[in-house]
């Protein structure tokens, strides 16, 4: 592989005798990964990824059953890493701030259990929409997903997480092998002005942490300037502490020589290409100083339906479901979704999906969205139509399917091979097609 001009030299001079394995590692194919979704409960026989729980090495096509049915989240190895660190636990409040296209979101919501609150946002317009159909798609239901650049955050959330992950915009140095298209921005100077931007980020981030938080920082990077020499700064500046992370066998230490020499740099991971099967990546687990409870802040109520509105839902909620809906809601114009506990009322922040959206009033009927096909376990649903494989094909490219036995007016779920992939919409034995026309092929 063709490295940019100084980054050999670079990496030379850091490593020494171990340069010759590191650059080696740039001519070897880069390492895949998947997770599997236990929200779905979804296995895999695949290789295992030792460092991560669900985690497997090899390829899922987007096309397959298991990503379509959100059973699976393609991840990288090395970068499943830092969901295991991270760790979320279910009933926590915790910011995801760097989360497009969401490979960590999707982790840490595995970890959470569909409990407490996930707020993912994603600064970048275009890419905080694909998070947001990454989280349908794995069936997240405790998660917001935001658009807005750390700064608004922090002024309306002081204290208002237990748990945060930076998972920084950085120089990509890590995933060169995966990404060469990543090595066009790279010159010398890059990770030090990476690194300028990452500074603002964790000021920005350790004002949104409670006391005693646990703040989890990230790259893709080799970059001292953006990794150790970060979590330097960030302990002399920001009154954070270095709480050592457990490593198993193949991820390294972090390197205290290559910042300003406090041992304490040992406890950061990095994982080498050259030492384990698995991309570029660096982690850190810190915590602010002090003991405290989150700050809750102002909430959003629970919403009142018309009764226009109420009559439409519960009678789709009696046909379709095979329990009563009793969650509390939330309408945002004429969209209707379950609300997480506490979730704060985040006045001039773009919320782009809160809880599980259930659907959408239209006039005189209620159209159910597709999330509820991902989110719900199929055992959840009055009616179950399985298809073949031929009309699985079919109704995905938007055709309508005959089962003449289904003569009831009722929104139905569609699985293939048991796994619910799409919504419905049974009338006098037709299934008519509600697949998402972006979601179409
Ligand atoms: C490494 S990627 C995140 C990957 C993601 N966590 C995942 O696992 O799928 C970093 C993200 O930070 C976002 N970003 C860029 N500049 C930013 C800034 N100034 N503040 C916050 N996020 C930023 C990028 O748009 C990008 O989506």
């Amino acid at each position: 592989m063709n490295l940019p001009e100084g980054f050999e030299e670079k990496y030379r001079r850091l490593l020494g005798a171990e340069a010759d394995a590191f650059l080696a590692s740039f001519d070897r194919p880069a390492a895949s990964g998947f997770r599997v979704n236990p929200l779905h409960h979804a296995e895999s026989d695949a290789p295992s990824v030792p460092w991560s729980q669900w985690g497997h090495y090899g390829k899922v096509a987007g096309t397959s059953l298991a990503h379509i049915a959100g059973d699976v989240y393609s991840q990288e190895p090395s970068a499943q890493f830092v969901g295991t660190v991270a760790a979320p636990v279910p009933g926590e409040r915790v910011l995801d701030l760097c989360a497009a296209p969401g490979g960590k979101t999707t982790h840490l919501g595995s970890f959470m259990q569909q409990q407490g609150l996930l707020v993912a946002n994603e600064i970048n317009a275009g890419r905080a929409r694909v998070l947001s159909s990454n989280v349908e798609r794995f069936g997240l239901t405790n998660t917001l997903v935001t658009n807005s650049d750390p700064a608004h955050l922090a002024a309306r959330l002081p204290e208002a997480f237990d748990r945060i992950l930076v998972d920084a915009p950085c120089s990509g140095e890590g995933m060169f092998r995966k990404d060469p298209d990543a090595m066009a921005y790279w010159t010398p100077d890059y990770p030090v002005s990476c690194a300028e931007r990452q500074r603002e980020i964790l000021t920005e981030t350790v004002k949104m942490l409670r006391p005693g938080g646990v703040l989890i920082y990230s790259t893709c990077t080799f970059a001292p300037e953006e990794d150790e020499q970060m979590i330097a700064w960030a302990t002399v500046n920001l009154g954070l502490t270095v709480v050592p992370i457990t490593k198993p066998d193949g991820i390294a230490n972090g390197r205290p020589e290559w910042a300003n020499g406090d041992p304490a740099l040992l406890g950061t991971a990095r994982l080498w290409p050259h030492q384990l099967a698995g991309e570029g990546h660096f982690v850190a687990k810190l915590q602010k100083a002090g003991d405290g409870v989150v700050q809750v802040g102002a909430v959003v109520a629970p919403a009142k339906l018309n009764r226009t509105q109420q009559h439409d839902f519960d009678e789709f909620a009696k046909t379709t479901f095979k329990q009563p809906f009793t969650a509390p809601l939330t309408l945002n114009r004429d969209t209707l979704a379950t609300l997480p506990p506490q979730t704060p009322a985040l006045v001039g922040i773009h919320i782009l999906r809160t809880g599980l959206t259930l659907g959408t009033f239209k006039k005189g009927r209620f159209e159910p969205a597709h999330a509820l096909a991902t989110a719900l376990a199929p055992e959840a649903f009055q009616s179950v139509v399985e298809v073949s494989e031929e009309e699985f094909a079919k109704y995905r490219h938007g055709e309508t399917l005959s089962r003449p036995a289904l003569t009831k007016k009722q929104t139905v779920l569609l699985t293939y091979q048991g796994h619910g992939f799409a919504l419905g919409k049974a009338v006098n034995g037709t299934i008519k097609n509600a697949y998402p026309k972006g979601l179409r092929i």
